[in-house]
């Protein structure tokens, strides 16, 4: 029998009452998986949450927690393994908080990242099929963030916040495995045992690699410089955050190719470890052509794009000739794509707003197209604004959680928008995240 995964502590969430009776065995039959990758089962009329279980599979497992509404269990022993179970390729799998679906063969990961998006449409929504943008399933990510403390550097365990070791991460595109691996010395002993904090990598596309920190500690200028130096030429410090306020390098940003049109023109964004970027660049030029192509923006017509960032989507409008309003909270990276923007003279009107709160959103009445994409924790604000702006005709949603993403959607459809098309992005495989774009017009 294959290798039985035992996911390191497993503590419940939210405000869920839990109690902690004696571990009890049960032996269930996996139906179905849940949206963090865990089989689900039912035993005496109420669901179980199994970790390590696929679909299909009979297991064994020990009940380690119970609340009114569901149990929490851990798979002891599998009585069958399902057809889509696969060894996990990463030693730390189970423990490490990163990744939750490597047992489960790729091609049914997207499958069941499909279905997460299926449900999230509102019922009346009939587009004849959801599309798959899917790239490289390893070595895929261009960017990571680390934690740190007492000499340690890694990911936080799953469900819990103890720290796991990880020298090297299948995921990490190259050239950030490698620079991981040539800074970790250094910067541990710099750090010391004392300090803890998190470490954010990336690498642009002509694979330079920055890094930023953000520390518990006071770090003087004098520090942060020595430690710049200190790393170089494995990779570049960018800024580091600590109780002394912020530090900046001067170094020039690095770069990131976001869009290639037809003619093979390309749009470089520069950025810098500390600022959002999309975890994988080749994914991210499929995405950016999807919703290009599904706005179909046209010469002077007033587009807005909403949590902009670095304007990743508002350039690639831009250079289609819209006149773009973007918005965005984070006033340093607003500061970096003004800068690109007046380099590239291009029309985008960069506002600093909270979109959270539906008074300060600007919705101008020359709108009529409308691009959005916010954190996790959707934009019900922004849609329920949307909802009553007439003039808002055509919405481009790009959503990394497919439950708020269903709360939001359902606001539009009930204002009149159907549903024209609809994409599920693999942007994070083997893990429980996903990208998700939804076209719809009014
Ligand atoms: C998923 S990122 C998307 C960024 C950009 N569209 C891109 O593709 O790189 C979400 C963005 O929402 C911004 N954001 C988070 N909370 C916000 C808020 N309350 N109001 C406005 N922007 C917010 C973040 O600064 C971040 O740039």
């Amino acid at each position: 029998m294959a290798k039985l995964f035992k996911p390191a502590g497993s503590k419940s969430r939210g405000k869920v009452k839990v109690s902690r009776h004696k571990p009890k065995r049960v032996e269930l039959d996996i139906q179905r998986l849940a949206d963090d990758g865990r089989g689900i089962a039912h035993h005496n009329g109420k669901v179980v949450f199994v970790a390590g279980a696929l679909p299909g599979e009979t297991v064994q497992a020990t009940v380690k927690e119970q609340s009114r509404r569901f149990d929490q269990a851990i798979c002891d022993t599998r009585l069958n393994d399902a057809p889509e179970r696969v060894e996990p390729f990463c030693q730390h799998y189970g423990a490490c908080g990163g990744c939750q679906l490597q047992h489960l063969d790729i091609a049914a990961q997207r499958q069941h990242k499909v279905q997460r998006l299926a449900q999230a449409l509102p019922p009346a929504a009939s587009i004849p099929e959801i599309a798959v943008l899917s790239g490289k399933p390893l070595a895929y990510r261009h960017r990571v963030r680390l934690h740190y403390r007492q000499g340690r550097l890694g990911f936080l365990a799953r469900q819990s916040n103890s720290l796991v070791e990880v020298a090297e991460c299948p995921l990490l595109q190259d050239a950030l495995s490698a620079s991981l691996k040539a800074i970790r010395q250094p910067l541990l002993e710099a750090l010391g045992q004392h300090d803890s904090g998190e470490l954010r990598l990336a690498v642009g596309d002509d694979g330079r690699v920055g890094l930023s920190l953000s520390s518990h500690q006071a770090r003087s200028e004098s520090w942060c410089e020595q430690l710049a130096q200190h790393l170089t030429p494995d990779a570049t410090l960018y800024q580091v955050a600590s109780q002394c306020g912020e530090w900046h390098s001067d170094a020039s940003p690095l770069t990131l190719n976001v869009y290639d049109d037809s003619a093979g023109s390309q749009l470089a964004l520069l950025f810098r470890p500390n600022h959002f970027s999309q975890a994988s660049p080749e994914l991210n030029r499929g995405m950016v052509d999807w919703c290009m192509a599904g706005l179909q923006a046209q010469s002077g017509e007033p587009v807005a794009d909403y949590f902009c960032g670095l304007g990743n989507f508002s350039r690639p409008l831009a250079q289609r000739g819209a006149k773009v309003l973007a918005v965005d909270l984070d006033r340093a990276m607003l500061a970096e794509a003004d800068a690109q923007r007046d380099r590239a003279r291009e029309a985008i009107d960069y506002r600093c707003a909270d979109l959270f709160d539906g008074e300060q959103i600007p919705l101008p009445k020359a709108l009529t197209k409308v691009l959005l994409d916010p954190p996790r924790a959707g934009a019900k604000s922004l849609c329920e604004r949307l909802a009553v702006a007439r003039h808002v005709r055509t919405v481009a949603y790009v959503s990394c959680d497919p439950a708020t993403l269903k709360r939001d959607l359902a606001i539009l459809a009930g204002a009149g928008f159907s549903v024209k098309a609809a994409a599920m992005v693999d942007m994070f495989p083997h893990t429980q995240h996903q990208e998700s774009m939804v076209l719809l017009t009014r």
